[in-house]
């Protein structure tokens, strides 16, 4: 299944439908490889022949869908399963079971994320109606080909367990592929899609799940506020370009320093929050100190293509048993201030809680 999930990468509602495609294809294409096996076995070589057309049919829509021809792949497919379900019913019988591969042609139009409703709709009525006109004229209809009662109560339930088994998978791999994507969306909407770090919302969150460890004793919560200095002298001289570039470059410094425990998000603009769990006024400002000298070394190019020097101020608060991480960010935020106020590049230490 793992294999079957990472063959192509889901992201889009096209994407699942892809990987969903691609699975029916690889199933189907054992169904009819050990078809093959089933007819050879019981004599029946005329039929084995179809299904080794039906195997490298299933190999061609596999590699039409790696491609990007999604349409077209998903056509031979259905036109396979009709074609293959019609010639089989004739030749050995109603009983044979070839119909309810018919059925599963259902499921898999429903889910398809490249049909308009009405499309859908109409598509879906007229394989119904295909599959009940197939059932009024063949069944009970003498088949063509005489096969032993035995023969036809061996495909008769290798098809419908085949069918069972492919409806489950389809079900199970469209449950898997929508909980990715579902997992796949709650990541990007709290990842900044400029710094990749993750955003004010996602920080709030995991400032709330520390706070609550904070609550129940597991030791103090270090807040970092850093602002880079003089950003909009940057975006004006060098343009809006460089300052992404700059925020980006500021972001991986950041993101470098601290330890995998730790929260690095984008707060807003050119301000960035760092939560350090665990960590005490003298640990967190030596990690601010050193995350401010890190900044100070970057060399971003301007739009002149010389280097340009950028510059971070910090303001630290911590967060302790009975406090509010409200409070405390607003005390971080009161020692960013402070520090602009003292002439910038520099980590300042907010005042202790009860001041
Ligand atoms: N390039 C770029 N600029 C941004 C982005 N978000 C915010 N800014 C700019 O960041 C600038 C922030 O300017 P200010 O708040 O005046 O701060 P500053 O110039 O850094 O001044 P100090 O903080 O006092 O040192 C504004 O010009 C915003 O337009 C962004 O995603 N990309």
């Amino acid at each position: 299944m793992r294999r079957l999930l990472t063959l192509f990468h889901p992201g889009s509602s096209l994407d699942v439908f892809r990987e969903l495609m691609g699975a029916v294809a690889i199933v189907a294409g054992i169904t009819h490889f050990c078809l093959i096996l089933v007819f050879h076995f019981t004599g029946v070589r005329s039929l084995a022949l179809v299904n080794i057309a039906s195997v490298l049919l299933y190999v061609l829509t596999g590699l039409l869908l790696r491609n990007g021809h999604v349409r077209l792949s998903m056509g031979l497919m259905a036109l396979e399963i009709i074609a293959h379900g019609v010639l089989a019913v004739q030749a050995i019988g109603w009983d044979s079971g070839f119909h309810f591969y018919i059925i599963l042609i259902i499921p898999v139009l429903i889910v398809n994320s490249m049909l308009a409703p009405a499309g859908k709709t109409v598509l879906v009525v007229l394989t119904g109606l295909l599959y009940l006109l197939m059932d009024w004229r063949w069944r009970g209809a003498a088949p063509y080909m005489t096969a032993s009662q035995t023969v036809v109560d061996v495909l008769y339930y290798f098809n419908l367990t085949c069918t069972l088994v492919i409806l489950a998978l389809l079900a199970t791999i469209y449950y898997r592929l929508v909980t990715l994507a579902h997992a796949r969306l709650q990541d990007l909407a709290r990842t900044d899609p400029l710094t990749q770090l993750r955003n004010r919302r996602a920080a709030m969150e995991a400032a709330q799940r520390e706070a609550a460890r904070v609550a129940r004793g597991a030791g103090q919560l270090a807040v970092l506020l850093g602002d880079v200095d003089h950003f909009k002298a940057i975006n004006d001289t060098h343009g809006h370009e460089t300052g992404d570039d700059a925020l980006k470059a500021v972001a991986e410094v950041l993101r470098a320093g601290v330890r995998q425990v730790d929260h690095v998000a984008r707060w807003g603009g050119e301000e960035f929050l760092i939560l350090l769990p665990g960590t005490e006024v003298p640990e967190a400002m030596a990690v601010a100190e050193r995350l401010r000298a890190g900044v100070q070394q970057l060399r971003v190019a301007g739009a002149d293509g010389r280097p340009l020097t950028l510059a971070m101020t910090v303001g630290v608060s911590v967060l302790v048993a009975g406090d509010a991480f409200d409070q405390a960010l607003a005390r971080a935020d009161r020692a960013l201030y402070a520090g602009k106020q003292a002439g910038r590049n520099r980590v300042v230490l907010a005042s202790s809680p009860e001041t």
